[in-house]
């Protein structure tokens, strides 16, 4: 059977969604749980501050928020979370108990995206949320397609391009690691001469597949960045994690077993560059030269290797 688009750009279903419940209050926090924890992930959070670190870090698919909590309420907590660009689709669905105009208000002007007046109807609640959801997943979906690269299905340049600028400004702005990889296929020129530019890209295809598959947080992303050569942003970590990062996709390559008989290692190889934010750049394109230089290192030591590890 044919794979759907869905399924083919790897878009999660509804199930996998995460909702995050911001609610200081046990019995409403059980109460969410018992509605929508068999349907989805649900995590919860009991401030707003809480709430925004969490958002930051994990980017839920959709945020239910009280209004009124100890150290930051959920209005100010939205506006933060609409402060960060990145976190900006992000639907604030609000459920409150507080009854006045002025209160609906000012969850609309706090960037909330949709309001619920507690206590909440079970019906009423399970359908608003799978409302959100699936319109989340389906703007996901479109700007996927947008931005893909037609022969790998993995983020073509222009995302990366309009996402690298973001996720910088981010981890400056929260003090928080961020690494970037960049990716080259070893000989990629000699396997097309011997076996073809079908082959080439059937060869591109399963090494884009392989890479992405290695990606295990929802904030890391993998993009084609030219020819044969990707580069992933990996938000949230540090040199020593982008060196796993790195191993694990090396390793991966390899035993995808692809025969490349002009190559010194008979099969196909990557070499990777990787950079970590050491909080001296002052922009991010400092730490794509970094990584595009510490690719070149890798393929000056060799190929089929990883450059870029910091010693402390
Ligand atoms: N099949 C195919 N080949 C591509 C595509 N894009 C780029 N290439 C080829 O990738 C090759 C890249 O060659 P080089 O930049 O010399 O790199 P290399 O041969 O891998 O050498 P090293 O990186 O130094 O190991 C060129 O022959 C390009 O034509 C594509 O979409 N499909």
């Amino acid at each position: 059977m044919q794979p759907t688009i869905s399924e083919s750009l790897n878009q999660k279903p509804l199930s996998e969604a995460r909702i995050l419940v911001v609610d200081d209050d046990a019995i409403n926090q059980e109460m969410y749980r018992s509605m929508l924890a068999d349907k989805y992930k649900v995590f919860y959070c009991e401030n707003g501050q809480e709430a925004v670190e969490f958002c930051a870090r994990h980017r839920p698919d959709l945020v239910i928020m009280d209004v009124e909590m100890p150290e930051m309420d959920g209005w100010t907590a939205s506006k933060k979370i609409r402060e960060i660009p990145e976190l900006n689709e992000i639907p604030i669905l609000f459920s409150t108990a507080v009854d006045s105009t002025n209160a609906e208000l000012n969850c609309w002007e706090s960037g909330g995206s949709d309001f619920m007046q507690k206590p909440l109807n079970r019906v009423t609640l399970v359908n608003r949320v799978r409302t959100h959801l699936t319109l989340k997943m389906h703007s996901d979906l479109l700007k996927k397609l947008a931005f893909l690269d037609g022969l790998t299905q993995q983020y073509n340049r222009r995302y990366f391009e309009e996402c690298i600028p973001k996720e910088f400004a981010l981890a400056m702005r929260n003090k928080t690691a961020l690494s970037l990889l960049m990716i080259d296929i070893d000989f990629f020129k000699a396997y097309n001469d011997r076996y073809g530019h079908l082959k080439g890209d059937d060869c591109l295809r399963l090494v884009a597949k392989v890479i992405g598959k290695c990606m295990s947080r929802p904030t890391d992303i993998v993009a084609r960045y030219g020819g044969e050569e990707f580069v992933c942003v990996l938000p949230q970590t540090d040199n020593k994690g982008a060196a796993d990062m790195s191993y694990t996709i090396r390793e991966a390559v390899l035993d995808l077993n692809i025969l490349h008989e002009d190559s010194e290692f008979g099969q196909i190889t990557v070499s990777i560059g990787m950079a970590s934010i050491s909080g001296y750049e002052s922009g991010y394109f400092e730490l794509l030269s970094k990584a595009d230089a510490q690719l070149y290192q890798a393929k000056d030591s060799g190929r089929n290797c990883i450059s870029g590890l910091r010693l402390k």
